[in-house]
């Protein structure tokens, strides 16, 4: 990522809205600003190798779901250049006993929310990105999030909150394991 780049943008833009960069309070703004992009956006910045790489386990019980509930995630919608944030619930059933360490579901939420976009890509991403490390029997995945681009401008709505899912394989085939995903997650929905 060019910080200077973004520094330099920031200083544009904060004299395009009609105010002085240079009043005390906004001095050190451009800087603030880059080095939060950074963070904002550091899925842009990962080598996908980090999350093809991961370590696969195998474990003789053969789990019938793994679900991991209410990861928080923060994005950028790519319109707006506004947060939209909630939770993800992401669940697969292993094939041969084959899992990944629970801490990467978290790492790959982040991974794909830390860039702009929007929330049914983030979905879809969560999807094929643990398909591609993992090639389970099945996924499922759920998102609530708040988008600010409809709360804060706009259409100003406060407080919606807008569910996407994505099922695979057995989660398509099988509606009672579908069923039950839905169920453990559902009190926990925004
Ligand atoms: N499907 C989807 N739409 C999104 C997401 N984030 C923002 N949007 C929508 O993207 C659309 C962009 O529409 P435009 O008409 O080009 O932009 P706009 O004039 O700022 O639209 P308004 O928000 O309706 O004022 C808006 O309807 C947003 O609500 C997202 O994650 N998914
Ligand atoms: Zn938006």
């Amino acid at each position: 990522m060019n910080e200077e780049k973004i520094e330099a943008a920031i200083t544009s833009l904060l004299e395009a809205v009609g105010e002085d960069p240079n009043r005390e309070g906004l001095v050190e703004t451009p800087k603030r600003v880059a080095k939060a992009y950074a963070e904002i956006f550091a899925g842009l910045n990962h080598r996908p190798e980090e999350f093809t790489d991961y370590k696969i386990f195998h474990v003789d019980e053969d789990p019938e779901m793994i679900l991991v509930q209410q990861i928080p995630f923060y994005s950028m919608c790519e319109h707006h250049l506004l947060p939209f944030f909630g939770v993800a619930n992401v669940a697969y059933v292993p094939k041969d006993g084959q899992v990944i360490g629970i801490s990467k579901i978290p790492r790959l939420v982040e991974f794909v929310s830390k860039r702009p976009g929007m929330q049914e890509r983030v979905n879809t991403q969560i999807v094929t990105e643990l398909e591609d490390i993992l090639h389970p029997q099945g996924i499922a995945v759920s998102l609530s999030a708040r988008h600010m681009c409809m709360e804060m401008r706009g259409i100003n709505k406060d407080g919606l909150s807008t569910y996407t899912s994505k099922f695979t394989g057995v989660f398509k085939d099988n509606l009672d394991l579908k069923n039950e995903f839905l169920q453990q997650t559902r009190n926990l929905r925004g």
